[in-house]
């Protein structure tokens, strides 16, 4: 240790014994009150990420906790629009407000900052990056018990960004029967053991189609292997939702609030035994 240590290892270069790891995590806006940050990720776009992290949302504000959304999609995002949310955020020298739901959810998402929300954002990662990470040092999240960050796809800049920059409490993994799901999951797993966070299960979209005429339940998208990979990996099967019309209209009409979000109880029950 240099005589002149002052015990800021971030300003002082020496290699020295005494040096402590950094952390990377960045602060929340010193106005939010945050209880529990829950990751909600997939291997690829379009397998129902954003509309799980929405229901997971509804359900549990339905308990009477409270939630919030962080839409961390930002070339891709969908969250406003499955809310019914077409209002710009508000902000104050204290920070960024989020945008409040019918039900009360608090949601963020780069849509509430555009002028127009079919804008497209042409930015390159390390922007997408600090504007996520923005989305937790900025804005003023009032209370949230639980706060889903709906990932975009994938391992890229923006999930690294998160996982190092937000203090995630658990992960839930949403994938659908097409895909190669145990390279998904593994993957996955993989990123959360290295980011040193739990993954706390998996949930399966477009699991079946139950024909509305005779009852029958179809698998549309093949023989699901979820239970294998589940069982390779230790991980608990957390919900099997299946394609359900009602789904996509209530998504496209903003009304994702109105769903039946029963078939996520043990998701939601997982969640908060965290
Ligand atoms: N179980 C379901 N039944 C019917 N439609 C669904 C279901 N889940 C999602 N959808 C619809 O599929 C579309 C894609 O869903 P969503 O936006 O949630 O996917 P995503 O994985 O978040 O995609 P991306 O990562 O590309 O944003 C939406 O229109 C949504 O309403």
């Amino acid at each position: 240790m240099s005589e002149s240590c002052g015990g800021n290892c971030s300003s002082c270069s020496e290699a020295c014994s005494e040096r402590k790891p950094e952390s990377l995590q960045a602060q929340p806006n010193p106005k939010s009150k945050i209880g529990k940050v829950i990751a909600v990720v997939s291997g690829k776009g379009g397998v129902g990420k954003s509309t799980v992290s929405a229901m997971l949302a509804t359900a549990m504000q339905r308990t009477g906790r409270r939630a919030g959304v962080l839409d961390a999609d930002i070339t891709g995002p969908s969250i406003p629009k499955a809310f019914g949310v077409s209002e710009c955020a508000s902000a104050d020298e204290e920070g960024i407000y989020p945008a409040v739901t019918e039900s009360g959810i608090q949601i963020m998402s780069v849509n509430l900052l555009l002028e127009h929300e079919d804008d497209p954002v042409l930015w390159r990662g390390p922007i997408i990056a600090g504007a996520v990470k923005q989305f937790w040092t900025d804005v003023v999240w009032e209370n949230v018990d639980y706060l889903f960050v709906d990932m975009p796809p994938g391992t890229g800049d923006v999930p690294l960004t998160v996982f190092q920059s937000l203090p995630v409490d658990g992960i839930v993994i949403v994938t659908s029967p097409q895909e190669l799901v145990s390279m998904i999951v593994a993957k996955a797993v993989r990123m959360a053991e290295m980011m040193h966070v739990p993954v706390i299960g998996l949930v399966e979209n477009y699991s079946y189609f139950r024909c509305p005429d005779c009852g029958k339940c179809h698998q549309i998208f093949g023989k699901s292997h979820l239970d294998e990979t589940a069982q390779a990996y230790h991980l608990p099967v957390l919900a099997r939702l299946p394609i359900d019309p009602a789904v996509a209209e209530a998504c496209d009409a903003g009304r994702v609030e109105s769903l039946d979000t029963t078939e996520l109880e043990p998701a939601l029950q997982a969640i908060l035994a965290r």
